[in-house]
């Protein structure tokens, strides 16, 4: 669980989040959404102790990061998996090498334990046959299927997706939800995507927060998104024309 408790984050005199508190909880996929330039990444980057907030704490299963000791940061960051936008994996490395990568970095586990590890995520993502390829030779989904498998090799405590469907057909982009969703549920792990696709809001979302101008404008589910009358979320959920049927499928429904 991450509790986080009005966060506040400046660049020079730019105001970028403007005290956000809010909860995710274990074994659920939470959802940031928001317009662009609304403040999800930076919001990211801040729980995953990459930017330092100004003010307000954040709080990782009872431990606040404030109090740690750096030794104690990094064993923390050590617990955390990450999914960037548009994978982000090594040119000149296998698939299994990049894979490896995080228990190289911050394990001592023998060369059989890390390679039976990265056997057995590789397989979760159902990429068994996968471990010689380059990721050039894989296609933008498998590339997905290995950065989720390499985020989840040391088994994190709490997994953060940035726009993990981008650039992603549709169908494959649902293949990626919920393959995050399964693992969140599987290993019980704190997880947090943030997000643009109003798709994984429906399949996913079962904690949202909208941010709007570094501020939470609103939380709920993908239960209840659709029937907020919040004048900034309706616009961002209904600008295209589908979701607008759906919400009015949504609230005949209810009548
Ligand atoms: N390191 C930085 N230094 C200064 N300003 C930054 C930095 N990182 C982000 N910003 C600013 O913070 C604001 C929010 O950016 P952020 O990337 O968090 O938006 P976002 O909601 O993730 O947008 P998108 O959906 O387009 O990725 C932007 O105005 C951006 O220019």
């Amino acid at each position: 669980m991450i509790e986080v408790n009005d966060i506040h984050k400046s660049f020079g005199d730019s105001k970028i989040l403007k005290g956000i508190s809010t909860t995710f909880e274990k074994g659920k996929t939470n959802l940031v959404i928001g317009q662009s330039g609304s403040g999800k990444t930076v919001f990211l980057k801040t729980l995953l102790g990459l930017f330092e907030p100004d003010q307000g704490s954040i709080i990782y299963d009872g431990t606040d990061y404030s109090d740690l000791t750096p030794d104690e940061k990094s064993d923390l960051r050590s617990k955390m998996g990450m999914v960037f936008q548009g994978s982000a994996l090594f040119d000149s490395m296998t698939i299994a090498e990049n894979v490896k990568f995080p228990l190289r970095m911050f394990t001592k586990q023998s060369k059989s334990e890390m390679n039976d590890r990265v056997d057995l995520v590789l397989k979760r993502v159902n990429l068994d046959d996968a471990h010689n390829k380059l990721p050039s030779e894989a296609s933008g989904g498998m590339q997905k299927r290995v950065a989720i498998a390499r985020a989840i090799v040391n088994q994190p405590r709490f997994l953060f997706c940035d726009e993990p469907n981008s650039g992603l057909d549709p169908r494959t982009a649902t293949v990626i939800d919920n393959l995050i969703q399964e693992i969140t549920h599987e290993y019980d792990i704190t997880t947090i995507i943030n997000t643009h696709d109003m798709n994984s809001v429906m399949e996913i979302g079962q904690k949202i927060i909208f941010l709007k101008n570094g501020i939470k404008e609103w939380e709920g589910s993908n239960k209840n998104i659709f029937k907020t009358d919040n004048e900034a979320v309706t616009d961002f959920v209904y600008s295209s024309d589908l979701f607008k049927r759906v919400q009015k499928m949504y609230l005949e429904e209810d009548m």
